[in-house]
């Protein structure tokens, strides 16, 4: 099942997608989920709202990782999140195109969810965030409508590749239509989601999505896919084509005592 992506060779096609805020799950947060990464030999995607340091992370183990994030109004913000990735040793940036607004969560709603204070954005210490306000209890719906730039476009994943010279991946396609554009605006992969149904309803189940966007890719770029994959057989269900598809696990992935364990 080994295989390798980007020039990285991992175990099997199966990789870690971003998830935030692993402490809330776990008191090791993130770190847990790079270590067990590391030790299953895939890929951990590091997502932007992580509650531990990009540097922690890093030093978690010799595990291959990308970062992801969103554009946020403050483009310096962006610069400095990408150089600060790069400067960690990140392997590629994942932007993430399905958010700029949170969907509606009903379950927070109704739990009034806040951010425990022990729980905070770790990624973005040292930063300088300019007008940015730090995400506090006041959870991350607020946060995301004052902070990410909903008028971002195409031409910032081109501008994006004036700012980095790692590979960017963009995540949240599940049309042809948009794979196209991507990978004209120089993409170098394509990561099919729907964000594990979490943004907007009534969104097609991503596998369902996969031929056209695979034929669209055609080779050019690897695809992707996450949201709704389950158990490991699930990979060959993503395989009726000629070419081979990458799995992402976001859920599945999400930080127990078991993944804490350490190696
Ligand atoms: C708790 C949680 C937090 C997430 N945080 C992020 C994030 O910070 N950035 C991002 O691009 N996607 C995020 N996602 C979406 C995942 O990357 C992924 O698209 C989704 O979970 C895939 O579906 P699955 O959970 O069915 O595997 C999150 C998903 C979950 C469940």
């Amino acid at each position: 099942m080994s295989t390798s992506i980007l020039g990285y060779r991992i175990s099997m096609p199966i990789m870690i997608a971003p998830t935030a805020l692993h402490k809330m799950a776990h008191p090791e947060g993130e770190l847990a989920t790079a270590r067990a990464a590391a030790t299953a030999e895939t890929i951990m995607t590091l997502s932007s709202w992580s509650s531990c340091s990009i540097e922690e992370v890093n030093s978690a183990g010799s595990g291959i990782s990308f970062f992801q994030f969103s554009i946020y109004k403050d483009r310096n913000l962006v610069q400095q999140l990408i150089q600060s990735a790069e400067k960690a040793g990140h392997k590629a940036i994942v932007l993430t195109v399905d958010a700029p607004w949170l969907g509606r969560r009903e379950a927070d709603v109704k739990n009034r969810f806040t951010l425990p204070q022990n729980v905070v954005l770790k990624t973005f210490e040292g930063l300088d965030q300019g007008k940015t306000d730090k995400m506090n209890g006041s959870g991350l719906v607020a946060y995301v409508a004052s902070q990410i730039d909903r008028s971002f476009s195409w031409k910032d994943i081109k501008g994006l590749q004036t700012v980095t010279s790692l590979p960017v991946l963009v995540k949240g396609i599940i049309t042809a239509e948009d794979a196209r554009i991507a990978i004209e605006c120089g993409a170098a992969g394509i990561i099919m989601s729907n964000h594990g149904g979490r943004q907007l309803d009534y969104l097609p189940a991503t596998i369902s999505c996969l031929e056209e966007v695979v034929r669209e890719a055609n080779g050019r770029v690897p695809v992707f896919i996450d949201s709704g994959f389950r158990r490991g057989t699930d990979v060959f269900k993503t395989w009726p084509w000629e070419l081979r598809e990458y799995l992402l696990v976001g859920r599945c992935c999400s930080p127990s005592p078991s993944t804490a364990r350490p190696a």
